[in-house]
């Protein structure tokens, strides 16, 4: 692949020639959706957001402790529920979730084809092409895990929200294979499909509920301008969980 120089006089990629891939029904990869700047920020948000106090946790379920570490903005995401608080670590609120990564998985849910009207809600008055398009979700939970080599997820659905919005994944670091499968259940018919670094991942509609995992990252594959060794990779909800109850 062709390249150029960067501000910092790295080689990037020109292009990314990999084109969008519906997988399932409202699912789509996106490949090459984050240039390198807007991973650099991603990553920098993430390494702020891994700092305690409700930083970085290793995560214990029922069944035992995940391999990949995990930390959440704006709803702490525990086995098997949100809260505010960190509840099955050192109890400290969680960090608020930023208004501008809701706006990047909006436009990102747009871009696999999930318009406003979607949401129930139409665009801004006067608002119109990009930011019209871009819908009206309320995203306000990020999810980060960060997976260091031979860190892996299994099969599992997404069913602690109470909204049908779409979800948003972006990665960073290593590529990995995402394994995309089917509502009825963990095993086939599924598809493996290579996430890299940059690329975004949407699933929702009939793809909601879908269960999916990370059977393999593939250490050393990071762009080396990143900075980042291991994968990370953020998904963006919609927690449909309002007021102080939640
Ligand atoms: O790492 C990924 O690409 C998927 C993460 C995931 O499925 C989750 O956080 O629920
Ligand atoms: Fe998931």
């Amino acid at each position: 692949m062709e390249g150029v120089q960067g501000p910092e006089g790295e080689l990037f990629p020109i292009e990314d020639v990999r084109e969008p891939v519906t997988v399932a029904p409202g699912a789509v990869h996106l490949p090459g959706r984050l240039g390198p700047g807007r991973q650099r920020e991603l990553l920098a948000a993430c390494r702020v957001w891994s700092r305690p106090p409700a930083g970085l946790r290793t995560v214990r379920t029922p069944g035992g402790v995940m391999s990949v570490r995990q930390v959440c903005v704006g709803l702490h995401w525990y086995p098997y529920g949100y809260a505010r608080t960190v509840v099955d670590g050192d109890g400290a609120p969680v960090k608020p979730f930023p208004a501008w990564l809701g706006e990047w998985a909006r436009r990102t849910a747009a871009a696999a084809g999930y318009a406003a009207e979607e949401a129930g809600e139409a665009g801004e008055a006067g608002e119109a092409g990009a930011a019209g398009e871009a819908g009206k979700y309320a995203y306000d939970i990020g999810l980060v895990n960060f997976y260091p080599p031979g860190a892996r997820m299994g099969m599992h659905r997404d069913g602690d929200e109470r909204s049908a919005a779409p979800v948003v994944s972006f990665s960073l670091g290593d590529a990995c294979v995402f394994r995309f499968g089917n509502t009825a259940g963990r095993s086939r018919p599924w598809t493996d499909v290579e996430l890299r670094s940059g690329d975004a991942f949407v699933f929702g509609g009939p793809s909601r509920l879908a269960y999916h995992g990370v059977p393999r990252t593939r250490p050393g594959t990071a762009p080396a301008a990143l900075g980042l060794a291991g994968r990370l990779n953020v998904t963006v909800r919609v927690s449909g969980l309002d007021g102080p109850g939640r």
